[in-house]
Formats: C-alpha cells, structure tokens, sequence
C-alpha cells in the first residue's frame, strides 16, 4: 500500500437500481423496464463485486411519497432484505447492506433477519440503522415521534438486538452424536432485557452468526443521531459536499466516539460522491447536460418544496428563492441547511437548485475524468475528511459501469484501493475485528 494512510479506503455503493441522478431512467440505455426485477440488481451487484467493493447498500423507506412527486429513484422496487438474501446466493464476497427501521419492527425480528442474511451469505450482512422521519402512517400512526423520542427507541432496540446475537456463545453448537445433543445448552443464555421500549426474554432460536454481529451503519446527523452513531456503528454515512467541512465532522466524530472508549480507526466515515466521469472533462461535462436535460423540472419544483417545506409554485425557475423565506433552525437538518447555503449564499436559481439536488441530493458531485475524480477522492482520505466513499452511480448501467470499470481501478491502481478481497466476511475486508459476545466481555 503506498498511500500514507497505510490502509486503502472503504468503498460501497448506493444500489438504487433506477440511478441516483433523478430521472435519470429516461436515458437511453437504461434499463427502466427491468425495475424490481432481479437480474437487473443482480447484474449491478456483479459488477460491484467484480471491482471488489466492500458493500452494496441498500437504503429504505416505509412510503411512496417521493414516488407519488415523480422521483423513482429512492425506489420501494427492492426490498432490502428480500433483495440481499438473494443476492447472497449469487455472489461471495461483496458485503450486503441494508436498511431497517427501529420505528416499524421489533428488535427480535431484525436480529433474527440480520442473523439469518449473515449466515446465508457467510458474513456479509450489515445494518444501516434508520429510524425514519417519514411512514408513521402506515404504522398506525398519525405522524413521526420527534427525533430525541425516535432515538431512544432505536438506541434500546440496537443494544437488544446485540444481546440477542450475543446470546449464543460461540460454540455452543457441539454436534456430538455420541451424547445425542447438538447444542451445549449452558452456552446458550436468555437475555432478559427490560426497559422503556422492549421486554424481551430470547435467546435466539438459532447460532451465533458467522460475523458475531453483523456490521453496523448509521447516518444520524442531530444529536441524538450523532449520540447513537458515536455509541454503537462501525461505518458512518453522511452527505459532505465541502471539504473542509467534512475535515471538521470526521475529527469531531471520531473524538466523540473515542471518548466513549472507542477506538477511532475501527469506525469508518464514508460520506457519499456521485462521480460523472467521461474520457476528457468535455466528454464530462456533455454527459452532466444529457442528465440535466432528463429531468422533469416540475416534479423537481415539487421535491425541492417538499425538501425544505416551503410552497415554491409561484416562482420563476430562473429566480432564486429568496433568503427571507429560509429558517435558520438548526433543527431543520443538515440538508436542508446545505441547500439554504447554495442558495443563499451562493446564489443558486430555483432550476440550479433543481439540478443540483437532482444529482445529489446534498452529496458531493464531480464531473471529469477517472483520473481528475480520483485525485478528488484522495484529497480527501489523505486530509482525513472521510475513510472511503459511497459510490452514487448517476444512471444504471452505464453511470456505474463507468465507476467499476475506470475509476476503482484508478484508485486501485495508485494503491488507494485493493485488487483483491482479504477475506471473505464483510468485518474482514473492512478491518474489523471479530466481536466478542457482551457475555465474554463481562465476564472477563
Ligand atoms: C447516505 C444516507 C443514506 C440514508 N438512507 C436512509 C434510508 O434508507 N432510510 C431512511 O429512513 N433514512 C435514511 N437516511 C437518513 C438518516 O438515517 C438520518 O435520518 C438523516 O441523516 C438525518 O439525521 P437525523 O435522523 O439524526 O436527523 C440516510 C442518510 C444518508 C446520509
């Protein structure tokens, strides 16, 4: 490894099968007619694996909303824990990632499923913890909880669902034909958990998975978000557009996470890039046209409002939104800050602000070749503002064959990234330990 970091970066992908650039299905080549169809995500997750990504992941929401305003690309076609089940039988190596709700299950079955999906893979599985702002409705609700109250729930339910992986210690299966018993049952403990949220006895009907637990996501940005993500995540997802910015959320982060007695290094800051690359920067910026010219700039008009809450029907698309409109709430989130900034202070157009959002969504994008997009990737794990990236592929195939076929092997090339997998579970190739149970540990 020749970069000074002495590790190469973590690198996963946003699978959304539609693209991540909006509306980018309607391009020629897509292949939109094949949408929750499973050759389709199985074709891009072979290819994700062929440049020895660490990950797929798959994000989730519990609603059609942004469906219902014209943006498929957030899509509800793939259920992530159906998808990543099936996936897992036909790949071997590549993590699988995917989106749960502390809101809308209960923490028995998602151990359960996560546990499961770990084993059918060999330990690849991985959780990105949500606990959803939006889908109450669904859930006999009228509307979210706020978010301290969300992440309280979600703060027992993750310590739950660990216990319960734990629950089994790691070898209680004996398999002893001469005595008649499988299992060792004194190595197989109820949890006996009881707290605001949850009474749960368990064990879990079934072993210690493959990686002990699974890899645990996050990408809480309030307080409490950050509070949970600092306690228990092992890789951390954030939308970083700046630089510098990100230099300062990575440090602060990992000095949280640190004074909680964590060691920093073993948790992974991986903000997102949607790179838009051609052979010359011409050939890049044509290609950031033809993907602007797809988008359907009403709905766009329609999403923006709904992003940041405000009725933007009246106004010029060639107008910017004027400042006065704008909260300065910090509580509004991180993105809806990052788009008062671009407009207000950079002065965006309402049909900028479309476009930019319809590439992004408040994520980092480049347009240019391999080589320029690299060395933006590594500006950024050299000043320590990231451990790798989530690789958003503008438009399907196509965007993302470009990411897999030029870009990782640029970076690969010039020691930023592996040739080969290192192991074969999700924990080894993102050089993290093999957990102990809390059991052992309590004991020891
Ligand atoms: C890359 C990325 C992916 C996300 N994926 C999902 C998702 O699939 N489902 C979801 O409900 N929220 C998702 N979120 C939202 C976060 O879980 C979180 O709610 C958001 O960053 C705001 O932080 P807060 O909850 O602390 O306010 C995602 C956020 C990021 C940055």
């Amino acid at each position: 490894m020749t970069n000074s970091r002495g590790h190469h970066m973590v690198l996963t992908t946003f699978m959304l099968p539609a693209g991540y650039h909006k509306d980018s299905w309607r391009m020629d080549g897509s292949r939109a007619d094949e949408l929750a169809n499973f050759d389709f995500v199985a074709d891009l997750t072979r290819m994700a694996e062929a440049a020895k990504l660490d990950a797929v992941f798959f994000g989730d929401i519990a609603h059609a909303n942004t469906v219902m305003r014209g943006d498929i690309k957030m899509n509800g076609f793939y259920e992530p824990m159906t998808t990543l089940a099936a996936l897992a039988a036909v790949t071997k190596n590549i993590g699988l990632i995917g989106t749960i709700s502390t809101s809308f299950y209960e923490p028995y079955n998602v151990a359960r499923l996560l546990a499961g999906l770990d084993h059918m893979s060999g330990g690849r599985a991985g959780w990105n913890i949500v606990t959803s702002s939006d889908g109450f409705q669904n859930f006999g609700l009228t509307e979210a909880p706020d978010g301290p109250t969300r992440y309280r729930r979600a703060a027992e339910f993750v310590e739950v669902v660990q216990k319960l992986w734990d629950s089994w210690e790691d070898d209680a299966v004996i398999n002893d034909r001469e005595s008649g018993w499988y299992v060792d049952t004194s190595k197989i403990h109820t949890i006996d958990h009881v707290g605001e949220y949850f009474r749960v006895q368990g064990p879990l009907p079934g072993p210690r998975s493959p990686q002990g637990r699974p890899v645990l996501v996050q990408a809480g940005s309030s307080a409490p978000g950050v509070e949970l993500g600092t306690s228990v995540a092992d890789g951390i997802y954030t939308a970083q557009p700046l630089l510098q910015p990100s230099i300062e959320f990575y440090a602060d982060f990992k000095a949280k996470a640190a004074a909680k007695g964590r060691d920093p290094e073993l948790i992974k800051i991986i903000p997102g890039i949607l790179p838009i690359l051609g052979e010359t920067q011409a050939e890049a910026d044509e290609l950031a046209g033809e993907l602007a010219r797809n988008i359907h700039m009403e709905n766009g008009r329609k999403q923006v409002g709904a992003d940041l809450k405000l009725d933007l029907s009246s106004l010029d698309l060639d107008e910017a939104i004027p400042a006065g409109w704008f909260s300065e709430d910090p509580s509004r989130g991180s993105r809806y800050h990052i788009y008062r900034r671009k407009s207000v202070d950079q002065g965006m157009t309402l049909r900028e602000l479309i476009v930019d959002l319809a590439r992004s969504t408040g994520h980092q994008w480049m347009a240019g070749t391999p080589g320029a997009v690299a060395d933006r990737m590594i500006e950024w794990f050299e000043a320590r503002a990231c451990d790798g990236f989530n690789l958003n592929a503008p438009f399907n195939p196509g965007g993302f064959a470009l990411i897999c076929d030029k870009l990782v092997p640029e970076l690969a090339e010039r020691g930023y990234f592996r040739h080969e997998y290192e192991g074969t579970t999700l924990r080894e190739n993102l050089g993290l330990p093999y957990p102990s149970s809390k059991r052992e540990s309590a004991l020891a």
